[in-house]
């Protein structure tokens, strides 16, 4: 896939010619540096923005649909700038494709577990205001794991944790994978790209297999 940007005069190629495949139960570590596209292929990915050149497929169940057309339970995005909605309580958050999805009783048993195990069940009834960044973080990965996504994208999410809280957050993610989701993400957590069943990297628009030395 090819992405350019128009920045005035300017034309900015993000993404300069990617081609790569993530298959259902795999974890797919992303790295690169700042501005290398990891943000623009993922907003590819989701329906975000569209590429001016090559193709974007989905396969199994997502076949022959687009992703600006997925549902949370097709695929779920924890973007860097996370997203939450600012009047909805920490919990409801989490809760939000639950409502969206006409499955909000069946899901709060695991919403409340997930706000365990990212240590935020005791700020449930907060709003994204009144909780740290990190905190917010992983209450975004919450809402993003709560219905167990086919495809789960995410930005940098342990970019704002101290070492537990991230290796927790990449637990949730491996067993996301281990329970059948297709995983991509974007982060600079040397830990994650040991965690990985792949890693990919990135310069100048352009992926590789495997890290950079
Ligand atoms: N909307 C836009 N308009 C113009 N240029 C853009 C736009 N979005 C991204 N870019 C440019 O595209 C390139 C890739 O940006 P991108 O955000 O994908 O990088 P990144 O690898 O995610 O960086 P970071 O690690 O800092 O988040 C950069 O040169 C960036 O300045």
């Amino acid at each position: 896939m090819v992405k350019r940007f128009r920045r005035g005069a300017e034309t900015v190629s993000a993404l300069a010619g990617v081609d790569l495949r993530v298959d259902p139960g795999e974890f797919v570590a992303l790295v690169g540096p700042s501005g290398s596209g990891k943000s623009t292929l993922l907003a590819l990915l989701c329906g975000w923005e569209t590429a001016d050149e090559g193709e974007l497929a989905y396969l199994g169940p997502l076949a022959d649909r687009r992703p600006d057309a997925f549902g949370w339970r097709d695929l779920a995005l924890v973007p860097q700038a996370l997203g939450l909605v600012a009047d909805l309580s920490l919990a409801d958050n989490v809760l939000l494709p639950a409502r969206l999805s006409g499955t909000l009783a069946a899901e709060e048993p695991r919403a409340r577990s997930l706000l365990t195990a990212f240590g935020v069940d005791h700020l449930a009834d907060r709003y994204p205001h009144q909780a740290s960044l990190g905190e917010q973080q992983r209450v975004a990965v919450a809402r993003a794991l709560l219905l167990r996504p086919a495809v789960l994208l995410a930005d940098e999410p342990t970019a704002h944790q101290d070492r537990g809280h991230a290796d927790r957050l990449l637990d949730a993610v491996t067993d996301a994978a281990r329970e059948g989701s297709a995983v991509l993400i974007a982060t600079h957590d040397e830990i994650a790209w040991g965690r990985a069943d792949r890693v990919l990297s990135m310069r100048d628009g352009v992926v590789t297999e495997g890290a950079a030395s």
